[in-house]
């Protein structure tokens, strides 16, 4: 990636940031939903030195699909198949049972490309630093603390992929008693 942002990537970002518009984090805050996301795709940047413009890209588009009205279609048709693809990775099918898009994340993950496992690294890195400081409105305790647990094996499918991102994730689950 050349040492500006490109127009795609400029478009990207004001696509998340308005598909993620009327949305809010669950933090008491009510942090806008697109920090999260920004979050992420920083993160592949800053603190994994990740270069590659379409994992950036999709970082961005994360959880669009997800949580908001956009497709898969709309995503492919504004951004191309390549970014369209890495998001599918990392999207979890909300029309399934909680518990059984859990037990899902936990295995897809060792099945995820390297390039949609960077993205995933860098997405529970945030929601865990968000959780660290953070107990979600209308959490008890315990199921902040099941989060961890539940991120951690996430985690353990996703390793090998970028030292610098696991580093910072095992430091989080040592303090909390983890590892
Ligand atoms: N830690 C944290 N999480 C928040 C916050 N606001 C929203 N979330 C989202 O909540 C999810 C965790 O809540 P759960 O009850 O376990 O899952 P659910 O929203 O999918 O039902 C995380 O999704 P995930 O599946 O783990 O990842 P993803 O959806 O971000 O990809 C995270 O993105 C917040 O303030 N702190
Ligand atoms: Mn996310």
């Amino acid at each position: 990636m050349a040492n500006y942002p490109s127009a795609k990537f400029m478009e990207c970002l004001q696509y998340a940031a308005f598909k993620h518009r009327e949305q809010r984090r669950k933090d008491p805050k009510e942090t806008p939903y697109v920090n999260h996301v920004i979050n992420v795709s920083t993160i592949l940047s800053v603190e994994a030195c990740i270069t590659d413009e379409a994992v950036l890209m999709a970082a961005l588009l994360h959880d669009v699909v997800e949580d908001t009205d956009a497709t898969f279609t709309d995503v492919e048709q504004l951004f191309g198949a390549d970014i369209c693809g890495l998001v599918r990775e990392v999207t979890d099918d909300k029309s399934l049972e909680k518990q059984e898009r859990k037990r899902l994340q936990i295995e897809k993950a060792a099945k995820t490309s390297h390039r949609a496992k960077l993205i995933k690294l860098a997405d529970k890195l945030d929601n865990l630093r968000d959780l660290q400081v953070n107990t979600p409105t209308g959490w008890t305790e315990e199921r902040r603390n099941q989060y961890f647990v539940w991120a951690k094996k996430v985690v353990d499918n996703l390793r090998g992929t970028n030292a610098n991102l696991e580093l910072k994730l095992d430091e989080i689950f040592r303090q909390r008693g983890l590892l």
